[in-house]
């Protein structure tokens, strides 16, 4: 057995966390220790109910449920989805799917994109709090579906964002009849004109599609920029994105969403979107109050692969997301980590084969067939898979000024902690000057990053689970 936790409660248990978690929790094994309760232990919480619950002497089963705390909750009178005058064909969509409030950035910007005249849109809100269902819900509520040209086009950085945003549109346009199509590499069919009422696409494939005359974007009523700090910053897609603005009409009302917006591009993103109502929130707004963040120090930029194999021998925990910064160390790590007897997914941006083997490795990590993945940033930014219960950080992200880049490490570690989940990431450090990385990180966001020891394997794995034990019983 493990060393025994002294919950905040003051009694003591050992908890240990159970992979097997379903779509809408993260369960740990719960065992109380001093003394065996006779009864069950039931905490409400003011926004959801928190339980460990079980009878006496047995390991107990303690689950954090799907629930709406924190950034996913909506304002003080919660509203519902009813409310916002929504098509019934949507409204039953979302009761499937089990969408029963709205989460606050839900709340705060459905209503009003809704109005007439359409106003345009700066977005923000923490990461996993359902900025994608805001847009696609306003999308499918706007546009005409009996009239099949193009009305909605949606913009993302990567193949994979854009196609977790097709299955979102699909999943809640279910009983609408809604078409959709991709402008990404190898998914539509070249010279064949599009003829979907939405189309999601990269910015280049996008652009290709507009100058080939394929796709006609006359009739386009709304334009989404997912991940628009990023897609607008003129070191990246920002040209190809104010391209395929020049060809829409100015009246087009035009959604930018992200978790960060740096204030360099708040002003650009301003005039692309002219006249937008803005959602913005400050550095120390940011962070998810679910994901508990730490850190390793290890000795040096060596030492960095055995801590990492140490972690996954104390720990398993679901799914879990290792980010590396360059390519090829991904696919060492990944051979190296095949070795030691872990089934590991690599994605980067140089495992080409038309998208295909892309696509094979984010939809076997999506369905839980490999729980480990080892990616660069090219996944760092609107992934949602919910079993994911850690993000390691191996190496800092960098910008390409050397310097930590703030936006791409909230990114990284908002991979887990999604919609009021729970969960842990950890940074390794390597030097004084990651370090001090990792410390700017800390103050920049207004959040303290605790340290777990690397040299003994039993109390790293208690002081984790001890963390996350008190993120739980924090909760609420
Ligand atoms: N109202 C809701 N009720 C229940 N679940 C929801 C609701 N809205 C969204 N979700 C779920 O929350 C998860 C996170 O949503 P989403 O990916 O849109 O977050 P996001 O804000 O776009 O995150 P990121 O900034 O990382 O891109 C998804 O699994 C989605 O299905």
């Amino acid at each position: 057995m493990t060393e025994p936790i002294q919950g905040l409660d003051g009694k003591f248990y050992d908890l240990s966390l159970d992979p097997d978690t379903d779509d809408n929790t993260l369960s740990f094994i719960v065992k109380p220790l001093d003394p065996p309760p006779k009864e069950s232990v039931h905490q409400e919480t003011s926004s959801g109910t928190a339980a460990v619950s079980g009878q006496a002497g047995h390991p107990l089963m303690g689950s954090i449920h799907k629930k709406a705390f924190n950034d996913t909750a909506g304002d003080t009178h919660r509203k519902t989805f009813d409310e916002f005058g929504l098509p019934e064909a949507l409204l039953r969509a979302l009761a499937l799917l089990n969408f029963r409030w709205p989460s606050r950035i839900q709340a705060r910007t459905i209503p009003i994109l809704l109005q007439d005249p359409p106003r345009n849109l700066l977005g923000q809100s923490q990461s996993g709090t359902g900025k994608t269902a805001a847009f696609v819900i306003t999308m499918l509520t706007r546009l005409d579906l009996t009239n099949r040209s193009t009305q909605g086009l949606v913009l993302a950085p990567t193949r994979e964002l854009a196609r977790q945003i097709v299955d979102v549109i699909e999943g809640l346009g279910q009983y609408m009849g809604v078409k959709t199509q991709f402008a990404i590499p190898a998914m539509f069919v070249r010279g064949k004109e599009f003829d979907a009422h939405i189309v999601v696409g990269t910015p280049g494939t996008t652009l290709d599609c507009v100058r080939r005359g394929q796709l006609d974007l006359d009739h386009l009523k709304m334009l989404v920029i997912d991940e628009a700090d990023n897609m607008l910053d003129l070191h990246g897609l920002g040209e190809q994105c104010i391209r395929i603005k020049s060809t829409i009409r100015h009246n087009v009302q035009i959604l930018l969403w992200s978790a960060t917006f740096p204030h360099r591009i708040v002003e650009f993103s301003k005039r692309y979107a002219p006249d937008c109502l803005t959602m913005t929130l400050e550095h120390h707004e940011l962070t998810v109050t679910g994901i508990k963040q730490m850190y390793m120090d290890c000795i040096n930029a060596e030492a960095k692969f055995g801590v990492l194999v140490q972690l996954y021998h104390v720990l398993t925990i679901g799914s879990s997301i290792i980010f590396v910064h360059r390519r090829d160390e991904a696919t060492r790590i990944a051979e190296r980590m095949t070795l030691e007897g872990h089934k590991i997914s690599v994605l980067h941006s140089a495992l080409e084969n038309g998208g295909a083997a892309r696509d094979k490795v984010i939809d076997d990590f999506r369905s839980g067939r490999t729980k480990v993945l080892i990616t660069t940033n090219v996944l760092a930014r609107g992934i949602d898979v919910s079993t994911v219960s850690m993000v390691v950080n191996y190496d800092l992200p960098m910008d390409k000024d050397k310097r930590i880049d703030f936006p791409t490490y909230l990114h990284r570690i908002g991979r887990t902690g999604r919609f009021g989940r729970i969960g842990v990431s950890i940074s390794f450090v390597h030097d004084t000057t990651s370090w001090m990385q990792l410390m700017q990180v800390s103050e920049h966001f207004g959040v303290q990053i605790s340290k777990v020891p690397t040299g003994d394997v039993e109390v790293s794995s208690h002081l984790i689970r001890c963390d996350i034990f008190n993120v739980y019983a924090n909760l609420g």
